[in-house]
């Protein structure tokens, strides 16, 4: 198993969501960049579970402990490792899922991958809890970002079928990315945002669980990041992206939308303002071959329902090679997209770090 990525700027990460502990280790960070502390423990706040009843009770304060790499706050260019300690696991709720595996979860490919040696108590390595230590990389990385003029954001543009208003893709400022990230549900629109919470109090009701969509921006990008064919900016953020445990969904720009428009109403055409090159639309998302063209860049990933629910669901005993019916127990998230927006900045902002350093910017 190996869960390593990054070109110059090199992350492992590494733990179980039962184990001791859940890290991360980062080659390669530049030397002498300030981080704030009490900035990236906001950030990790807004991922952490336990906040409120729009996620799983599982409580975790998600405390960062830093083994190396930085010193008063200031990173020291030698490998950074971090350490948070699980505090709040509950073992006894996963007792009969390694021989009666979850619908839509990784207990029966795990079983079978690793002859039933993973350790899967609450989804082990396999856990969104391991998108912990992805945010605390992410949470330095949009620091470092920041200080060149770059700034990433993310929000829930959908929840099932009730959507938020969506980013303006040619005019996306600093203060839209940042809109939700003081904000206790990570949407745009507020009426929305009840109508979301209402629809979850239900969906915890009936014992299920929804997915959604969220979408995230970077603006301040220069012109000509991203190395085709294989290493394009699409190409590096789709990697990390499918890395995050539910995700089965990716676009770029218009994406799949944009099939139903003309060229002619598609295409981007270009302009100059303030004696720059700019495009008047932006369907392409900011990237073309590849590379970015200095417009925001924006994606859009796709969650599925969270798949631990409480209602009884039809598997099959692994020992006994039988159906088996399957009671869930357990502290899950009712919608795992509204925990994960943090999650998506922390992979674009890393993302485009490595790309950064790739291209001698840093
Ligand atoms: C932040 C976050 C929280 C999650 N919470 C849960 C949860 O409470 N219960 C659950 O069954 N799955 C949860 N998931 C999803 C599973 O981890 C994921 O579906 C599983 O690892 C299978 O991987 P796949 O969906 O990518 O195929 C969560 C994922 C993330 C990113
Ligand atoms: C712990 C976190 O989320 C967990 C992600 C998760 C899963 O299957 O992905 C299942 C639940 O685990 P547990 O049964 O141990 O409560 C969530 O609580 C976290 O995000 O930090």
């Amino acid at each position: 198993m190996s869960s390593s990525f990054g070109s110059k700027l090199k992350v492992s990460i590494f733990g179980e969501s039962h184990g001791k502990a859940i890290g991360c280790t980062v080659d390669s960070l530049p030397a002498g960049e300030k981080i704030d502390l009490d900035r990236l423990n906001q950030f990790m706040g807004r991922r952490a579970p336990g906040k409120n009843k729009f996620g799983t009770k599982r409580k975790e304060a998600d405390e960062v402990e830093f083994l190396s790499g930085i010193v008063d706050g200031v990173t020291t260019g030698s490998p950074l490792t971090a350490i948070i300690f699980n505090k709040d696991q509950r073992s006894k709720d996963y007792k009969n899922l390694d021989i009666i595996p979850r619908p839509s979860h990784a207990d029966f490919t795990a079983y079978v991958k690793y002859k039933g040696f993973a350790d899967m108590r609450g989804g082990g390595h396999f856990s969104g809890r391991l998108t912990a230590p992805i945010c605390i990389v992410g949470g330095i990385a949009k620091q470092i970002l920041e200080r060149k003029n770059i700034f990433v954001g993310a929000h829930l543009l959908s929840l099932g079928e009730l959507n938020d208003d969506s980013y303006d893709f040619v005019n996306l400022s600093k203060e839209d990315l940042e809109l939700v990230s003081n904000r206790d549900f990570p949407v745009i629109n507020e009426e929305t945002a009840e109508l979301m919470k209402e629809y979850l109090n239900n969906i915890r009701k009936q014992e299920d669980s929804i997915g959604g969509i969220i979408e995230a921006g970077v603006i301040g990008l220069p012109v000509g990041l991203g190395n085709p064919m294989f290493d394009g900016i699409e190409n590096k953020l789709a990697k990390v992206l499918f890395g995050v445990p539910g995700i089965k969904g990716l676009e770029f720009g218009s994406g799949f939308q944009g099939t139903k428009l003309k060229g002619s109403t598609h295409n981007d055409a270009f302009d100059i303002a303030n004696g720059k090159v700019v495009t008047k639309t932006n369907n392409n998302g900011g990237i073309i071959g590849g590379i970015s063209n200095g417009m925001p860049v924006l994606l859009k990933v796709a969650m599925k329902a969270t798949p631990s629910i409480s209602l009884e669901q039809d598997s099959i005993n692994l020992n006994t090679n039988r159906k088996e019916k399957l009671v869930i127990h357990g502290r899950h998230d009712p919608c795992i997209a509204i925990r994960a927006v943090p999650v998506i900045e922390a992979v674009v902002a890393i993302v485009i770090l490595d790309l950064i350093m790739e291209e001698g910017l840093l």
